[in-house]
């Protein structure tokens, strides 16, 4: 049997905030470094081990990663930080507060933004983009970089990072630790589960918390499961969902 274990990033700036993210590099909060601490903890305890660390290019899933690292007395191994494990590209919104953003625009338009399948949010005018020119992104052909993604298009993405790098070192034997995002582990999570375009609109992953998938030789996933109280992670899952709420 494989295993796999998933981290969301701990409480962001910009999540206490309840402002959209996206691709601003926006920064943990104590809470937040907190959380990784507490995660590593957890998995240090359940016996956990990994020989290899991936991660974003954004500093609050790094920063994460460390914290769990630290916890974990791993800060040695190996982590591969790919843009391709971003949150998804928010676009216009990027910066906007949400409650306030649903006052206006109504909490379905928010949610269709937020949480649909196909329906990108409105797109970040390219001058405005500052991810052209940054260095962190040169690898990249400009035209590949999105103005706007919605999870679909984040999918897109995070696939071939799945079936490229993570798939084969797990395959392989490698115990593998990934720290990311709301959205791209839900890209993740909905291929894993086979989750339909519809029931992904109501997953929400939790600030910090381990996500243990579970396979079988073949990497069929077996089952999965947080580690933690479950109680405090429903909480956590329900606050996510609420962030959209007008107030
Ligand atoms: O702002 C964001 O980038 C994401 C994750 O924090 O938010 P949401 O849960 O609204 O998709």
């Amino acid at each position: 049997m494989h295993k796999l274990v998933l981290i969301r990033h701990g409480q962001s700036q910009w999540n206490l905030d309840n402002r959209f993210s996206g691709w601003a590099d926006v920064d943990l909060t104590e809470q937040g470094m907190a959380e990784a601490r507490e995660a590593g903890r957890l998995l240090r305890e359940g016996g956990y081990h990994f020989d290899v660390a991936h991660t974003s290019v954004l500093k609050r899933a790094v920063r994460t990663l460390w914290g769990v690292q630290d916890a974990m007395d791993l800060m040695w191994i190996p982590v591969l930080t790919d843009w391709r494990l971003n949150e998804r590209h928010y676009g216009g919104l990027t910066g906007l507060n949400k409650a306030e953003t649903a006052a206006k625009y109504g909490e379905a338009q928010v949610k269709i933004w937020r949480r649909s399948y196909d329906i990108p949010p409105p797109p970040l005018e390219r001058d405005k983009n500052e991810s052209v020119h940054d260095p962190r992104y040169a690898a990249l052909d400009p035209k590949d970089i999105p103005d706007t993604e919605c999870l679909k298009d984040t999918v897109a993405r995070v696939l071939p990072y799945w079936h490229e790098v993570l798939a084969p070192a797990i395959k392989a034997g490698q115990r593998v630790l990934v720290a990311a995002h709301g959205n791209s582990l839900r890209a993740l999570v909905k291929y894993l589960d086979g989750i339909s375009d519809q029931a992904i609109v109501e997953l929400n992953i939790p600030n910090g918390v381990p996500l243990v998938y579970e396979f079988d030789e073949a990497l069929q996933p077996l089952r999965h499961y947080y580690l933690g109280d479950a109680e405090a992670i429903a909480a956590k899952m329900a606050a996510v969902a609420n962030q959209g709420k007008a107030k």
